[in-house]
């Protein structure tokens, strides 16, 4: 007998079984399970299956002509029923991601409290910051593994969210389930309420959060200090994923609880491994190698500066000195090329900022600033990264630029969601003659080059947090280390289709990311075991290990618990 068919004793009846989303089959109650848990008269009387769930609801939400309302319906879908949402989650993964996740989850963020309707997750405010202990206390929480945690002040390329930012911890997890596979009864969605600097939300009368500017500084850190501790209480063992807090904040925390507990950061790792695979692919198809390539990022914050980490930390590795590797990385954010002595340098921006004399014979568009046209123009570079959520910035002028001294240019505006893209994939095709390499953060519909259509790469951190965290979880890893989000590029990178044709694909296709998930997983947990961050396994036993943490969304018999 599979685990699925092995009955679940369950303990509550009636209205309250069917309220319950993680017990709720609805219509697909059988009629012994409706005479057992009392559930005659409250529900129709044809038994239904979970295939005919699916259909069902798929039709209602293609039925709908705005996205926002397809992701307000799963939403309340998820609410109601977990293993029909997952259900209809995995079986149309490309067409259903879009709508609980990027793009149409910023705009729910933005909306939340306009068509809030159900509670999920947790709300952890600064004037309730003094009963958090007693709040994660509830035995409602005793299974909780796996975290994802926002303050919601950098919401995509959205800006300051508050409360709203709970739509991107939701999202992330249903992702967590639908790809990885993590029991949706073991992931807790958090958001850290101290306040929101959006005057449009502080005016809006139905803002749900915590009206009140930011809580900054010593009182921030000693916020966040409370809550870490009290985690770290409750679950010494929790995985903990950092996501969509602003550059002040995401890289200390990063580093100030990155040995305190086993945790992450999506925007700085995740994108860090996602953006160095399509890269990786991509030199295959350029035929420049990883160390030849001349790099350009655009927005050197907070997941700027991780990429740009890990791509010099990958020439390191393949033989350059590290000197070497920064020669060949030119990083523009919004005062233009960092370049010593500029106003405004971040500690983390050091490894990408060049000298006076690196740029001494540059020809300037002005004298006083670097912008990035200058840049293009004078490094000719092979690669050109977005990740500074300013829409429009790749303009004609920069890309034909680029595409001139480079045959087939890498060019990835990885900013979500659609309307903070740098780029569109049509305009970066026709610019460069479609001979560009494209890689976006945001999904968009195939591109047409040559009366074919090619489908654009979608360089999200998605094809990287759900193998990571089901690694962890599979083999306990303790803690997570930077060779660990190395380990998941070069997966990535190893499954990306073989480059036959003219327009080859750099990534696996969205409707792959389960089986992404578990390739990625195996190489975050061969190298959490070759970094000691695990208990010892044999390597057959890893496939076993992974299988053994994912939940499938089908409906096991239940039988009432004595
Ligand atoms: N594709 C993905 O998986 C992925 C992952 C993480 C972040 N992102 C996207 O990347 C964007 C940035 O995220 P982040 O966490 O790095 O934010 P951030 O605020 O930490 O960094 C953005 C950087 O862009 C700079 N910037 C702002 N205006 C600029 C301008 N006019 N010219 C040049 N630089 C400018 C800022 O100074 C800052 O350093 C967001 O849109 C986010 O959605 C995508
Ligand atoms: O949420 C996403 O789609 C990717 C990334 O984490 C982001 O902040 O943009
Ligand atoms: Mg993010």
């Amino acid at each position: 007998m599979s685990s699925d068919q092995i009955p679940l004793e369950v303990d509550i009846e009636g209205a309250v079984l069917l309220t319950n989303p993680l017990l709720n089959k609805g219509t697909a109650f059988t009629d012994e399970e409706r005479t057992a848990f009392s559930l005659h008269g409250l529900l129709p009387p044809r038994v239904g299956t979970l295939d005919a769930q699916v259909a069902r609801r798929l039709q209602a939400v293609r039925a709908f002509t705005r996205d926002l309302d397809r992701y307000v319906f799963l939403r309340g879908l998820q609410d109601a029923n977990e293993t029909l949402f997952y259900a209809l989650l995995t079986r149309h993964l490309t067409e259903m991601l879009p709508l609980i996740y990027t793009p149409t989850v910023g705009q729910a963020c933005e909306q939340f409290s306009h068509y809030w309707h159900f509670p999920r997750g947790l709300f952890l405010s600064w004037p309730h910051r003094d009963i958090i202990n007693q709040i994660l206390a509830h035995p409602r929480y005793d299974r909780i593994e796996t975290i994802v945690v926002s303050d919601g002040e950098r919401i995509l390329g959205l800006g300051d969210q508050g409360a709203g930012g709970m739509g991107i911890p939701i999202g992330k997890l249903s992702i967590y389930t639908a790809c990885a596979g993590l029991d949706p009864a073991t992931t807790l969605p958090i958001l850290l309420d101290t306040g929101t600097d959006n005057a449009e939300r502080i005016a809006d009368p139905l803002y749900m959060g915590w009206k009140h500017e930011r809580v900054r500084g010593a009182d921030y850190d000693a916020f966040i200090e409370t809550f870490i501790s009290a985690v770290t209480k409750r679950w010494p063992r929790v995985l903990l994923q950092w996501e969509d807090f602003a550059r002040v904040n995401a890289g200390p925390l990063l580093e100030r609880y990155r040995d305190r507990l086993c945790s992450f950061n999506d925007d700085i790792q995740g994108t860090a491994a996602v953006a160095a695979a399509t890269l990786l692919a991509g030199t295959k198809v350029s035929g420049i190698s990883l160390c030849d390539q001349r790099f350009v990022l655009f927005g050197a914050g907070t997941a700027g500066s991780g990429i740009g980490r890990m791509l010099l930390d990958l020439m390191v590795h393949e033989g350059l000195t590290r000197r070497e590797a920064q020669d060949r990385f030119f990083a523009v954010d919004r005062h233009g090329l960092l370049v010593e002595g500029m106003a405004d340098l971040q500690s983390f921006q050091a490894p990408f900022v060049k000298s006076r004399a690196a740029v001494a014979g540059w020809q300037l568009a002005r004298p006083d600033r670097i912008d990035l046209l200058d840049t293009v123009r004078n490094v000719r570079p092979t690669v050109l990264i977005g990740v500074s959520g300013q829409p429009g910035a790749f303009t004609e002028d920069i890309i034909r630029s680029m595409a001139d001294s480079v045959e087939r240019p890498l060019i990835f505006p990885l900013s979500n969601p659609l309307s903070r893209c740098e780029a569109t994939p049509a305009d970066l095709a026709r610019w460069t003659g479609g001979r560009a390499l494209i890689g976006t953060g945001s999904p968009f519909p195939p591109v047409v080059i040559d009366g074919q259509p090619v489908t654009v790469n979608q360089t999200n951190n998605a094809y990287i947090f759900p193998g990571v965290g089901l690694a962890v979880h599979a083999v306990g890893a303790r803690r997570i280390s930077d060779a660990m989000f190395v380990a998941a590029a070069r997966a990535l990178a190893a499954l990306a289709p073989k480059a036959t044709q003219a327009h080859p694909k750099l990534l696996p296709p969205v409707e792959g990311l389960r089986d992404v998930a578990v390739a990625v997983a195996r190489a975050v947990a061969l190298q959490a075991r070759a970094d000691g961050l695990c208990a010892g396994f044999e390597d057959e036993e890893l496939d076993r290990l992974i299988a053994a943490k994912r939940w499938e969304p089908v409906y096991r018999p239940y039988r009432r618990s004595r």
